[in-house]
């Protein structure tokens, strides 16, 4: 009883379009056909996109939140090769290792983004946990514990990309809150590596600029999307148009309570978040 209690309680079940995405019952009728659709889909295809998730009325609620923030938010460059680590210039000369990819973006670290808006408490929603490790068949599966990294809010100004990367973690989940006029395409190289090997041909001809293999969806503002980006290549096209294509990034761990290190979010996050662990740091040897 406490448990459908604590159910009609959650905000995501107010925010998302349960008509036709039923996650608030997974194991019986329309939410269990639904459940079993999305595995699929990630088995087969290593994503599972949901357009129209959130519904028009929240949505603007998210997206105000979010465009409230912004102007509060760093303006990161991140440079980069695709494995997300610096160059490594001892790599043979065509490795892609050796090639850096910068890209800049507007971004909300988790601490920035307050507790009672909207967004957070959709991302704290247990039934969307739930959901997630389900759609992934994880045993278990909990909110990032990192207080930068767990969630974070990301705008590409018009003529701003996000470029060619594999995330650090196997699975992603984004939640688009408000599109590009044009562009801003979210762009990838279908399971262009295993734990093993990569299609490095393929990868080399994306980063020449040749585009032919890879493969976009269409996102309106509103649709969220689980992928494997720890194993497909991608990316976000440039932004074209007059405004920013603003996306939150919900982050999930097998394990609980795990931290990011200092040295991985300062890259990350730049000199606030050095600020912040150096001021910590001396107020506990003071
Ligand atoms: O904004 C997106 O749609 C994708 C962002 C992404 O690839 C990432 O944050 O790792
Ligand atoms: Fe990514």
């Amino acid at each position: 009883m406490a448990d459908s209690k604590q159910a009609r309680n959650d905000i995501a079940l107010d925010m998302i379009d349960l008509d036709r995405y039923p996650i608030a019952d997974l194991d019986s009728g329309p939410g269990a056909e639904f459940l079993a659709e999305c595995q699929r889909s990630m088995d087969d295809q290593g994503w599972c996109n949901l357009d129209g998730f959130i519904r028009a009325d929240a949505l603007e609620q998210l997206n105000g939140e979010a465009n409230d923030l912004l102007p509060t938010a760093e303006v990161l460059h991140v440079k980069r090769n695709i494995y997300q680590g610096a160059i490594d210039p001892s790599a043979p000369e065509d490795d892609p290792r050796r090639k850096e990819f910068t890209h800049i973006a507007a971004q909300l670290a988790d601490d920035q983004i307050p507790a009672e808006t909207r967004l957070k408490r959709l991302y704290h929603s247990d039934t969307l946990t739930e959901f997630v490790r389900r759609v992934q068949r994880k045993a278990q599966l909990f909110r990032c514990a990192d207080e930068f990294q767990a969630l974070n809010i990301v705008a590409l100004q018009p003529g701003s990309w996000h470029a060619w990367h594999y995330d650090t973690t196997e699975c992603t989940v984004t939640l688009l809150l408000q599109a590009a006029e044009a562009g801003g395409e979210f762009t990838f190289l279908p399971n262009s590596r295993t734990d093993e090997a990569e299609d490095r041909e393929a990868v080399d001809r994306l980063l020449s600029g040749d585009m032919r293999q890879a493969r976009t969806f269409s996102r309106g503002a509103g649709a969220f999307t689980l992928f494997r980006g720890g194993y497909s290549l991608h990316g976000v096209t440039r932004v074209e148009g007059g405004r920013s294509r603003i996306s939150a990034i919900l982050t999930y761990d097998e394990q609980p309570g795990r931290l990011i290190e200092d040295e991985i979010n300062i890259r990350i996050y730049g000199k606030r978040v050095e600020n912040i662990l150096a001021s910590r740091k001396t107020q506990a040897t003071a």
